[in-house]
Parts: structure tokens; sequence; C-alpha cells
């Protein structure tokens, strides 16, 4: 897989403080990379410096290999909080962002039109954009970033402000424009990273405290256990002390780390009916990327 964007020792101070310290982290054509951490931990600023709206204080960023050149024409910018004009319809305003980006005049309105098909606006073009919902001017946001077809989008928190119905489409339109166009999303929102992203990059006081794909991620923090449930407390601590593998008890639950391959649920019920056991339930526990996140930043 090829680099698109590759990011070295960034950093961004506001006079004496550090918003964005020292990250490092590489792009790769056609995937799609989370930008994940808590308010504060240096998300805009990051995509800030990458849509070069703000000059970073230090650092490189190489564009297929070849450092600070201006990207702009490659680059579709989605901010937090977009701004428009609501005595607009959504073809004036994407046709105005499409010539904010130098296209042409000649076949703009059909490209202007099959960008709003993309982001599922093409019923409401001629509307204007004072009586759109949120959803509709998140959508409508996006087909400003795109209109110019943009080999790198970035999206500041895209879906934030959406109800579940309204994330999910605009996860889709996303997923829609992988592998044409590469992205790079923040979102506080965890369980559509799950969802829709090859990479996740970890931030955390302005710094990168994990990366790489949900299964390294999940491999390197996960703790895989079986928890068993009984009736009771009493029953559950015999039930502790009965068995050889690491465990701990929360009231009537016994968590088994399950990290060892000779640990499984089939190993555990043979357990609990050899010696009588009755239980409430038995589950394998996976980790939500939630949890994970809270683990490595709670590591730090
Ligand atoms: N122009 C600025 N001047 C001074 N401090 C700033 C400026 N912009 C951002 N900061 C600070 O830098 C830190 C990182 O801000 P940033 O907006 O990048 O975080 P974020 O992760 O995007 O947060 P959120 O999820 O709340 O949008 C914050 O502490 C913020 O107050």
């Amino acid at each position: 897989m090829s680099t698109l964007l590759e990011v070295q020792h960034l950093s961004k101070y506001f006079q004496q403080f550090i918003a964005v310290d020292d990250i490092s982290f590489t792009l790769n054509k056609g995937t799609s990379t989370a930008l994940i951490g808590a308010n504060g931990s240096g998300k805009t600023t990051t995509l800030s410096m990458l849509a070069t709206l703000l000059q970073p204080t230090n650092g490189t960023i190489y564009w297929e290999g070849k450092p600070s050149q201006d990207i702009r024409p490659f680059v579709g910018f989605l901010p937090q909080y977009p701004m428009f004009y609501p005595w607009m319809t959504a073809t004036e305003y994407v046709q105005l962002s499409a010539k904010l980006h130098g296209l042409e005049s000649k076949g703009l309105l059909t490209k202007v039109n099959e960008t709003l098909e993309a982001v599922g606006l093409s019923e409401v073009g001629k509307k204007k954009i004072g009586g759109f919902s949120g959803g509709m001017k998140q959508r409508l946001g996006l087909a400003q970033a795109i209109i110019h077809q943009p080999q790198l989008l970035l999206l500041d928190e895209p879906v934030s402000a959406l109800d579940p119905v309204g994330r999910r489409d605009v996860m889709t339109i996303l997923k829609n424009l992988l592998p044409e166009m590469t992205i790079l999303y923040s979102t506080h929102i965890l369980n559509d990273a799950e969802e829709m992203t090859d990479q996740l990059l970890f931030l955390s006081k302005g710094k990168v405290v994990e990366q790489g794909s949900l299964f390294d991620v999940k491999n390197r923090h996960a703790e895989p256990a079986i928890v068993v449930e009984f009736h009771s407390t009493e029953e559950a601590e015999a039930f502790q002390k009965l068995i050889s593998y690491p465990s701990r008890r929360q009231d009537e639950k016994v968590w088994i780390d399950s990290s060892s391959e000779y640990v499984n649920v089939s190993t555990i019920m043979r357990e609990l009916v050899e010696h009588h056991f009755s239980i409430v339930s038995i589950n394998e526990k996976t980790t939500s990327l939630e949890e994970l996140f809270m683990k490595v930043v709670a590591e730090r």
C-alpha cells in the first residue's frame, strides 16, 4: 500500500501551551483513519495543520514522499462547525465552493449535481439552506469538501452533532468515498470508528499515545475474559478458589482471564459441571474500542 501523507514530529504551540506535541503518523492511499481523543486532545489543531489553515510550530508534512508543498488543491476539509449562508440554495453553495477551489465553469453544474447526489441531497438542491436539518447541513458540508475530488478528505467530528440515523447516513456516504479518497476524521463516537476505520490514532494531551489497525490495537491492549455469573457471592467465591486460572471476582461474577489458549468457554463449563455449580450466565467478554481507549489513555 503506498503512502499518501506522512507527518513527522509535528507540533503546535500557542504561546507556551503545547496543543500538539511531536506527533508522527502515516496515511496510506485509499484508507480511512480515525483520530480519537478527548476534548482538548489536539484533534482540531492537527487537522487544521494538515488542511494548511494553521502553521505548524515544528515538524514536516510529506505529500507522496515530498515535504512542504502546497497541498491545498488535493485536500478537502469539513470543519467541526461549517458556516453556511442560509439564503443560498444547496446547489448555489456547492457551486460557490467549486469556484473557490478554482474549478472551471464548463460542466460545473453537472459536477455539482453529481456531488449532491453522492451525499443524498439531489432532491433538495433548489431548496434554501436556512430550512435544512443538522443532518442535511452536514451532508452539504461534505459536498463542499469533495466537490473538487480531493485525494485526501479531512473531517473534524463529522458525525458528533448528528442523531444515530444521521450518523449512519454520513458514515455510509464516507464508506462509499473509499478507496478513491483517503479519509482522516476525528471523532469521539467510538462505535462509528469501530465500524469504518482501517487505522486508529489515539491522541491524548497533544500526543499520539497509540496507533495501528483495530486488530493490532486490540491485540496489544484487549484483555479477553470469560465472565461467569453465579446465584450468590458465596458460590462465586467458592468457584474462584477452585480454579487455577487467573481471575478476579466482583460480587456474584467471576472474571477469568482467557488470553491463554487453554482457557475457553468449554473448559470453564467442564469445571462448572464437574463441581456441580449452577450458574446464571457465562459470557465471553470482548473489549470495545471505548474500553481500549480508556485503557491506553490511563496507561500514560
Ligand atoms: N488558537 C488557540 N489559542 C490557544 N489555545 C488553543 C487554540 N486553539 C486550540 N487551543 C488549545 O489547544 C488544545 C487542543 O485543542 P483542539 O481544539 O485541537 O482539541 P480537540 O481535540 O479538537 O478538542 P474538541 O474535541 O473539544 O474539539 C486545547 O486545550 C485548546 O484550548
